[in-house]
């Protein structure tokens, strides 16, 4: 099978420091893969190097078969990468459902003229925005708070919002950046099968950092450690789990392996 997502010799330096250092992995569609690693490992930046957010010192990045390097963040979101941040990125001072429905409306089809006139394209377009953002506030269980402004949400409805809104673009390939950070215990026990769930629903495949080191060996087909910028392990969780050089990675980190 053609991999989703392919990383090949994927470098990052800031200054003199090597925040990503060669590391190269592939993603099979429909796989949920976790990048984990202790504090200031590079997944972040990895995160951004893979969404364009940062541009990579070196290396090749390809995504559904085509390299993105050098692709602007917004055009390898339109191809159909999407993701969610470690700290939250919402529009904070608009509603919930305009979170939802201003990307949809940022990619739409039908012109500005024909919006400006509401001429009937434009209205059955506004019409199915409207739709799908309420479809997918009703999955994250946020359809009763569609006129909240997203800043009055909980820290764990927050993190629900980010996602509906990173799945309002019909993405092949999510990433999520700590989905459970901040999530009280019963949200963080919701958050696997409601992963799980979205795969299957929208057909995703999933690339997801997380500390939370029982929801990713659980929720995870494979894994890829990282430690230092470099990529020391990856494989399934049972072999991770059982890996000496992840072991010695995390002793003295405050996220435990086991
Ligand atoms: N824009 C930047 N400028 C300089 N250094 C940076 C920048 N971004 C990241 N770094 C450094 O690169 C290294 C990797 O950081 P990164 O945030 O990717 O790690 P992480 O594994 O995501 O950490 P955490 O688990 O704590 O979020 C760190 O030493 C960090 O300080």
């Amino acid at each position: 099978m053609n991999a989703i997502l392919s990383l090949e010799g994927v470098s990052r330096s800031f200054g003199g420091l090597m925040a990503v250092g060669d590391v190269g992995f592939s993603v099979q569609p429909g796989e949920i893969f976790g990048l984990i690693g202790p504090n200031g490992a590079g997944k972040t930046t990895l995160f951004n190097l893979i969404s364009g957010l940062t541009p990579v010192s070196a290396g090749r990045i390809s995504f559904l078969g085509k390299d993105i390097l050098g692709i602007a963040p917004h055009k390898v979101a339109s191809m159909g990468m999407a993701r969610t941040f470690q700290n939250i990125r919402l529009f904070s001072g608009m509603s919930v459902l305009d979170n939802v429905r201003a990307p949809m409306q940022a990619f739409a089809e039908t012109g500005l003229l024909s919006d400006l006139l509401g001429l009937p394209a434009s209205r059955a377009q506004e019409r199915r925005i409207r739709d799908r953002a309420m479809e997918l506030l009703g999955l994250v269980g946020l359809d009763s708070k569609t006129h909240d402004l997203a800043s009055s949400l909980p820290y764990g409805e927050r993190r629900r919002l980010e996602i509906a809104r990173a799945l309002a673009l019909r993405p092949k390939l999510l990433l999520l950046d700590e989905p459970a950070a901040g999530l009280n215990l019963a949200e963080k026990a919701e958050l696997s099968s409601f992963i799980r769930d979205l795969r299957t629903r929208f057909d995703l495949t999933v690339l997801i950092i997380e500390h939370h080191v029982p929801l990713v060996m659980g929720l995870c087909d494979r894994l890829a450690v990282l430690n230092f910028g470099r990529l020391i392990c990856q494989g399934k969780p049972d072999d991770v789990r059982s890996d000496q050089c992840v072991i010695d990675a995390y002793l003295g980190d405050s996220h435990a392996v086991a």
